[in-house]
């Protein structure tokens, strides 16, 4: 019997994983084993995220319980990024409902990196997936209220209640990306061209512009990504966020689309849904039982953080965390011993 299928025999018999015990010290242990990687790029195609220091790395784990456990640069603040795309997804997904995003969004992996045109052209305008700009964009348009203003109020609201905190917008951030966005903007237009959005492109990608450049810490993403893993309770301030049913539909969307092209190894090595921004953090979330928060710049090809994707990865081991691991424990009942 492995290791892994081992803890998962005991945890059914004790109700609680082994690693769970010592998971103060797993997270130090995922910081100190990967704080010197050197592997990775810190993004530069948005100008002022070139000046990030390549060295800051933090891991939080946030229990549904609403216990914190964090390693290293935890409050480093940084832009959400792409991550946005999960929790503004899981707004629309609220206030719509699962068919109405399904058939207007999409919920399949385009296999092609974040900000493709081609993905868009090649399925006839529909952006197929909401974790890569496209479908972002196509999701923040589908947000309550009659004006950019009123969207921008919705989305600052929603975001801050998965927090559990008022998040603020990086001006530079934001200022260094809206001027240097337009592959963003020729996707917004090329989604209306299809007839894909009902309200201006521009003002959309402003929106969109604004979420990816609200700030957070380690820390942050692991409460917000607990507050899926709880059922879309928040489980420091208790508030519902979003229903049941929208934390399913969203773990679905990240378990397949989650860390880009991606995600189909991410989800056959570390086994859990996650999303990640080229800032460099990541959010990890383990249904039922909590979410991983990491950030450190550097980042791989596909936009997904080096030293995140390998701490994530320990801890998933270390706490037995992979989603489709009880299925190994099932197959290792039946086998006799
Ligand atoms: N992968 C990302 O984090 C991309 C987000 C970035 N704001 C963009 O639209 O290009």
């Amino acid at each position: 019997m492995s290791d892994e299928v081992g803890d998962v025999a005991q945890a059914v018999s004790t109700g609680r994983l082994p690693g769970w015990d010592r998971v103060e010290e797993l997270v130090q242990e995922a910081h100190a084993r990967h704080r010197d990687r050197a592997e990775g790029a810190v993004a530069d195609y948005i100008p002022v995220l070139a000046e990030a220091d390549p060295r800051l790395f933090g891991v939080v784990v946030a229990e549904t319980s609403g216990d914190l456990h964090a390693a290293g640069d935890a409050d480093a603040a940084f832009t959400i990024q792409s991550i946005s795309k999960a929790f503004v997804y899981a707004l629309v997904c609220e206030a719509y409902g699962h068919e109405v995003v399904r058939d207007r969004v999409g919920v399949n992996n385009t296999g092609l990196p974040f900000n493709s045109v081609i993905a868009v052209e090649l399925n006839d305008g529909h952006p197929m997936n909401p974790m890569v700009n496209a479908g972002a964009i196509a999701t923040t348009a589908l947000l309550p209220g009659g004006t950019p203003d009123e969207q921008w109020a919705h989305l600052a609201a929603g975001l801050a209640r998965f927090a559990g905190r008022t998040l603020e917008v990086d001006p530079v951030v934001y200022e260094s990306e809206a001027a240097t966005n337009q592959r963003n903007r020729a996707i917004a237009r090329l989604l209306e061209s299809y007839g894909r959005i009902d309200a201006d492109p521009l003002e959309v990608v402003d929106v969109y512009t604004r979420q990816c450049a609200i700030r957070v810490t380690a820390r942050d993403l692991a409460v917000m990504g607990a507050t899926l893993a709880d059922g879309g309770v928040h489980p420091v301030t208790g508030e519902r966020v979003v229903s049941a049913q929208v934390c399913r539909d969203t773990l679905a969307v990240l378990a397949a689309t989650g860390m880009y092209e991606r995600s189909g190894e991410w989800l056959f090595e570390i086994g859990v849904p996650a999303k990640s921004g080229v800032s460099g953090g990541i959010v990890a979330i383990a249904p039922g039982k909590g979410a991983i928060g990491t950030f450190s710049p550097p980042i791989d090809p596909a936009g997904n953080s080096v030293r995140g994707r390998l701490a994530t990865a320990h801890l998933s081991r270390t706490l037995g965390l992979n989603v489709f691991a009880s299925a190994a424990h099932a197959a290792d009942r039946r086998t006799p011993a």
